[in-house]
């Protein structure tokens, strides 16, 4: 028999109070009805009258199964609940579920609020008491209530009990500073249910300045707590709040949480965790962290040989759990860390063929070995290694041949006799027995310069004959530069990212002691591999 265990998610409104992040309304449409996907129980929408976005945002908020909930602060001192303007509007946004922080720490309620711990207590009740009497689901977001426990503990049970008494469905423990280790919230959650209130009336807010935002939100689950909040991807202030990305999974699949919480969240929507967590990213326009558990790109790649040779016999091996179950997929990467396992699975993947006994397995090994100690790095750039390994085995097409480029920056007065840059390149291939020679600028449509590397991806991909098609739908959506050693030598190295009309996304590494070298045989890759994998025939 399972026990209910609720998922609050506060994404768009601790999430928005991350540095650098502010959502649009359609953005938070998106993430509302991607959570609601998901099965998240409630929703935690923003602060309605706090910023024109949120208050926008109440009112084209998407239909969801998920209870919906708006944000706001207790009342003022000195005024009634009814009379707090600031309170008016979070109930004026309607939601069945209204969320109210209030001070539990007898020190902030002196010195941030300046008024009596009575004073507080009394707006803390009358808060929730308004809540409940126009008929919403209240929850009190007790604040800083771990420091005010270990400060004055009987006053910030006091604050807590308050607002259960008052009607509050869940009193949610607050860790607003994010120091409290997990140990602690354990007991001081255990606490607070010996004092009087059901573990199925608390839920647990951590953020993540320890580190320990996952690790606190289970501990007060084990010490009874029935509601947690988090947000995806462990957005929030400061360091973040607890990942529901990594929560989710760890309590569905994880004992002793799986056998013992349903969490509103199924297998089925399970395996749309890693679209949903790549799906933020792409809204906030930052690259997914490759090491994020279970739905990073390298939470299940596999680079050591040892590891490879294992997981090519059984996967349980090196995985904790089947990359399939979280949507996410297993890789056996390329490097210099790789031995024949990682080579043959890697081929496998590309769709090629080679015998176990091919002696050229071993040479492509050394090659892959060389290039690295030159400064290449393959495990980031699949679709180079290919490309070396195809060479090798007398597998790579000649499409084209470049004879030569060129690439001039400039520095000119523009007519409003301001200096802007211009990046011109010129690209001469040899396509069958024909020569074509394309020339282009890296200015964008609003007249911006885009750079050199731009200039010479622009002119290379500006007139390919016969490939034209095949490459029209690529796109450069990824440029990394590093610095590096290769040999006894500082060397550049260029990884881009590219991606085509069908959503498919490539990555490829040139390497050279200049960057536009680098870049340009990065960018060669990149359109040789879509000329490949597409099966286009050579002129
Ligand atoms: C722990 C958390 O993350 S809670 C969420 C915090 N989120 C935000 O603050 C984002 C949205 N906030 C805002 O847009 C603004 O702060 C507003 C609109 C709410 C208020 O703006 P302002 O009226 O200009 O006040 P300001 O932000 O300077 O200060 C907050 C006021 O609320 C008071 N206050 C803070 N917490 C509470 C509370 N729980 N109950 C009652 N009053 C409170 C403070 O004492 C301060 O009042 P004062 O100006 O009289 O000293
Ligand atoms: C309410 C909240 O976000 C906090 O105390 O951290």
């Amino acid at each position: 028999m399972t026990e209910r265990l609720y998922l609050y998610d506060t994404t768009l409104r601790d999430g928005q109070q991350t540095q650098g992040v502010q959502f649009s309304t359609p953005e938070k449409v998106a993430i509302a009805e991607a959570l609601d996907g998901l099965g998240i129980d409630y929703i935690e929408g923003g602060w309605p009258g706090a910023n024109p976005t949120d208050s926008e945002f109440f009112e084209a908020r998407p239909e969801t199964r998920a209870t919906f909930a708006a944000f706001g602060m207790t009342k003022r001192a000195g005024r009634s609940a009814a009379n707090d303007e600031v309170l008016a509007a979070v109930m004026n946004a309607g939601t069945p579920a209204v969320c109210l922080v209030g001070k539990t720490h007898d020190f902030h309620v002196t010195t941030a609020l300046g008024i009596t711990l009575e004073e507080n207590l009394e707006n803390i009740r009358a808060s929730v008491a308004h809540m409940v009497a126009s008929g919403r689901e209240a929850l009190f977001d007790a604040e800083h209530f771990f420091d005010g426990y270990k400060a004055n503990a009987p006053y910030a049970l006091d604050c807590a009990l308050a607002a259960y008494r008052a009607g509050a469905r869940w009193v949610v423990l607050c860790d607003t500073n994010g120091g409290t280790l997990p140990g602690e919230i354990h007991d001081i959650t255990r606490a607070v249910i010996e004092a009087g209130i059901p573990g199925d009336h608390i839920g647990i807010h951590t953020h993540n300045d320890t580190g320990n935002a996952v690790a606190g939100s289970l501990a007060a689950v084990d010490a009874g707590a029935r509601q947690v909040q988090g947000t995806l991807n462990g957005l929030g202030e400061r360091c973040g709040n607890a990942n529901l990305v990594s929560l989710i999974p760890t309590l569905l699949l994880k004992e002793p949480y799986r056998s013992a919480y349903d969490i509103g969240v199924d297998r089925a929507a399970l395996t749309s965790l890693t679209r949903v967590s790549r799906q933020l990213d792409d809204i906030l326009n930052r690259v997914p962290v490759k090491s994020a558990p279970y739905v990073g790109a390298s939470a299940f790649a596999h680079k050591a040989g040892l590891h490879a040779s294992a997981i090519l016999k059984d996967p349980t091996t090196y995985e904790h759990i089947d990359p399939a179950l979280v949507g996410n997929a297993r890789i056996v990467p390329m490097s210099n860390q790789a031995g024949q396992s990682n080579l043959r699975q890697r081929l496998v993947e590309a769709g090629i063929e080679v015998d176990r006994a091919d002696p050229r397995l071993g040479e492509i090994l050394e090659e892959v070995k060389r290039r690295e100690d030159q400064g290449y790095a393959y495990d980031g750039a699949q679709a180079s290694f290919e490309l070396v390994a195809r060479r090798m085995l007398g597998l790579m097409p000649a499409f084209f041949e470049v004879k030569r480029y060129r690439v001039t920056v400039e520095r000119r007065k523009n007519k409003y006799d301001r200096m802007v840059s211009l990046s011109e390149a010129v690209v001469v291939v040899k396509i069958g027995g024909a020569k074509t020679l394309s020339v282009s600028e890296s200015m964008d449509e609003i007249g911006a310069d885009r750079g050199p590397v731009n200039a010479l991806a622009k002119a290379l991909g500006k007139d390919l004959g016969p490939y034209q098609d095949c490459i029209d739908d690529m796109r450069l959506v990824d440029f990394k530069v590093r610095i590096t050693q290769g040999g006894t030598e500082a060397v550049t190295r260029v990884i881009i990212d590219s991606e085509d009309g069908e959503g498919r996304q490539w990555s490829t590494v040139g390497v050279s002691p200049n960057i536009v070298d680098a870049s340009f045989e990065s960018l060669l890759d990149a359109i040789n591999w879509k000329l490949v994998r597409d099966g286009v025939a050579p002129a």
